[in-house]
């Protein structure tokens, strides 16, 4: 996974549709190895439903999406193997323990072995979880549920990580840890999309932000446009740029 220069997620015109909404509306967007892209917009702009089409749990209605090079509508299992996915409303395997359902994402990721029990044992350590290892998922609480839900996306590690509002309901220490994990991640060459409403950490963390509306890309900042954008004066924050972006006035 250190090839930095490839591209690990394609999505091409997308359109999805609930009935008559159009919740996705012709969606573009690539991310290179090394990335780590910000995802926002007002609420129902359609985050969550381009990220189920990525993730393969929505079918499209238009447009075409490919994970490292493997199309998600027409090879969904082999796409799968290459994303690690923290959706909104989580659905793990509440009757298996911590340590099992770890072990058994990385059973079907290929890591086996010593390499298995290295990953499983850095990971439950960075979440503060390895006093829980052994407890059901079912009983754990919502902090603990989502950093056992990350662990689970970042072992492999897959080639793009799906983290759809992922930090809601983290202690700041978590989250401190795990965003510096993240970035290690990409530093080694993964590829992150993120949703969040938490607009100063993506400011500070992330490489590119992306600003959806209504279904549509409204802006593609680098970091380095961001920098600018906010060094000229005119905007304080990532804020006072959404807010500019999506048309919103707060009084
Ligand atoms: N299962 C569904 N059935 C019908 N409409 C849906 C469904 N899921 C989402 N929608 C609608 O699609 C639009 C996009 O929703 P989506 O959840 O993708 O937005 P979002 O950007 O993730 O929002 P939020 O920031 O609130 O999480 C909204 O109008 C929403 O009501």
């Amino acid at each position: 996974m250190n090839d930095t220069n490839k591209t690990r997620l394609h999505i091409s015109n997308l359109v999805k549709r609930y009935r008559r909404l159009t919740a996705v509306d012709g969606f573009s967007l690539d991310v290179a190895a090394g990335e780590f892209v910000g995802f926002i917009g007002p609420n129902g702009a359609g985050k969550s439903t381009t990220m189920g089409c990525v993730a393969g749990i929505l079918a499209p209605d238009g447009g075409s999406v490919e994970v490292a090079g493997v199309d998600v509508v027409e090879n969904p299992v082999e796409a799968r193997r290459h994303i690690g996915f923290v959706p909104q409303d989580l659905d793990l395997y509440d009757y298996l323990t911590g340590d099992e359902f770890l072990r058994f994402v990385a059973q079907i990721r290929g890591v086996e072995g010593a390499e298995q029990d290295r990953q499983v044992e850095e990971l439950l350590e960075l979440t503060e979880l390895t006093d829980a290892r052994d407890r059901v998922v079912k009983e754990y609480s919502g902090g603990m549920a989502r950093k056992i839900a990350i662990c689970a996306a970042l072992i492999g590690p897959p080639e793009l990580l799906l983290l759809d509002e992922s930090f809601v309901g983290l202690d700041p220490e978590s989250t401190l840890r795990i965003r510096r994990r993240l970035q290690r991640y990409c530093d080694e060459g993964g590829a992150i999309l993120l949703s969040s409403h938490i607009l100063d950490m993506l400011e500070r963390i992330c490489s590119r932000v992306v600003i959806m509306v209504d279904g549509k890309l409204e802006r593609d900042l680098s970091r380095d446009e961001l920098e600018d954008m906010l060094a000229g004066g005119e905007y304080r924050d990532l804020n006072a740029i959404y807010l500019e972006a999506t048309g919103k006035v707060i009084d």
